[in-house]
């Protein structure tokens, strides 16, 4: 049993040719309903010709319920798209060779103007003027291939570009660190300290071997399990910015929180809201204190970065 997964499949059918969405936003989505679900590995390829997305779950943790409740409910999201069901089946595989095969399509990659992130089992890559990110995700979020990771670090550059920042001494916080991409990424560029949390156990796992790969101190980054509240209780000095790519309606639950966390002038950047979500997003911001700046997209993709005015 130990060895076994269940693999949970969502086929090339015509909900995901009919969408209005890029096909690559929709499969980000059911990418983020099945990691929500617990799936600890993700993959998608196309079979004749049609898309298709798998999930999967350890054998010993989930029963055949729990996978008839997620192909539920994943149905319920592609329906509430407008979309017509999608077929979702599911068995047993016996071993885990799906969770290292992503790593042969991960290369070194430059990100924003100043990033090179860089995966920790290639060679050290030649020197670079870049500021060079290592990083070893595990099954963490976080490897900077994905459009709402370099939005935010796009615009974390774009934060620390201007003179203000510096000798500032800057703490900022890193909410859903994922692998502490963001959290390393603002340190490199010049803030003092970042605190990390996030809800995903693997995840805070993660964040802590990327900070030793990149030679970073517990002081310089620390990685808590938790999210906002943790942070506030950890906290008792307000931070200058915070950093939080997760799901807008993640973000919509977390932003009366987060006023608890900032102070008169701090910046924050929110990523991981979809285009059509932004207004709603940047409505409930404002309603809390907050001055939406700006917002870039890419894709269906959008990024927000805003400043506390209360
Ligand atoms: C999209 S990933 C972002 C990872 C990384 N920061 C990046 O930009 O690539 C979102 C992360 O948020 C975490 N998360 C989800 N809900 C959360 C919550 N309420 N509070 C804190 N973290 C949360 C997830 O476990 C996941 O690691």
């Amino acid at each position: 049993m130990k060895d076994q997964w269940w693999e949970i499949e969502i086929q090339g059918s015509r909900a995901l040719e009919d969408s209005a969405f890029e096909e690559s936003t929709l499969e980000d989505l059911i990418f983020w309903e099945l990691q929500a679900a617990g799936c600890l590995g993700t993959a998608s390829f196309h079979r004749d010709g049609r898309p298709v997305i798998c999930g999967y779950l350890p054998r010993v943790q989930v029963q055949e319920a729990d996978i008839q409740a997620i192909a539920q409910e994943l149905n319920q999201t592609i329906q509430a798209l407008g979309l017509p069901p999608a077929p979702v089946r599911w068995s047993i595989v016996m071993q885990e060779d799906w969770a290292n095969s992503w790593k042969d399509y991960w290369h070194t990659q430059p990100v924003g103007e100043r990033f090179l992130i860089h995966p920790q089992w290639l060679p050290e890559p030649p020197h670079s003027e870049r500021l060079l990110i290592r990083l070893d995700p595990g099954m963490a979020f976080g490897t900077g291939t994905h459009a709402t990771t370099q939005l935010c670090l796009e615009a974390l550059e774009e934060q620390y570009r201007s003179a203000d920042h510096e000798g500032r001494q800057e703490r900022v916080a890193d909410i859903g660190c994922g692998t502490g991409i963001l959290a390393i990424a603002a340190l490199l560029l010049g803030a003092k300290q970042v605190f990390g949390v996030d809800t995903d156990p693997l995840a805070v796992e993660a964040a802590k071997a990327c900070r030793r790969l990149n030679h970073l101190s517990p002081q310089q980054f620390s990685v808590q399990l938790g999210s906002v509240p943790e942070l506030v209780a950890a906290n008792r000095t307000p931070v200058d910015g915070l950093c939080c790519n997760i799901l807008a309606e993640v973000i919509l639950r977390l932003i009366p929180e987060m006023t608890s966390l900032v102070q008169p002038q701090s910046w924050a950047i929110f990523s991981g809201i979809l285009q059509r979500q932004a207004q709603t997003v940047a409505i409930a911001l404002e309603a809390q204190g907050w001055q939406v700046n700006q917002s870039k997209h890419r894709g269906d993709w959008c990024v927000l970065q805003a400043t506390y005015q209360p």
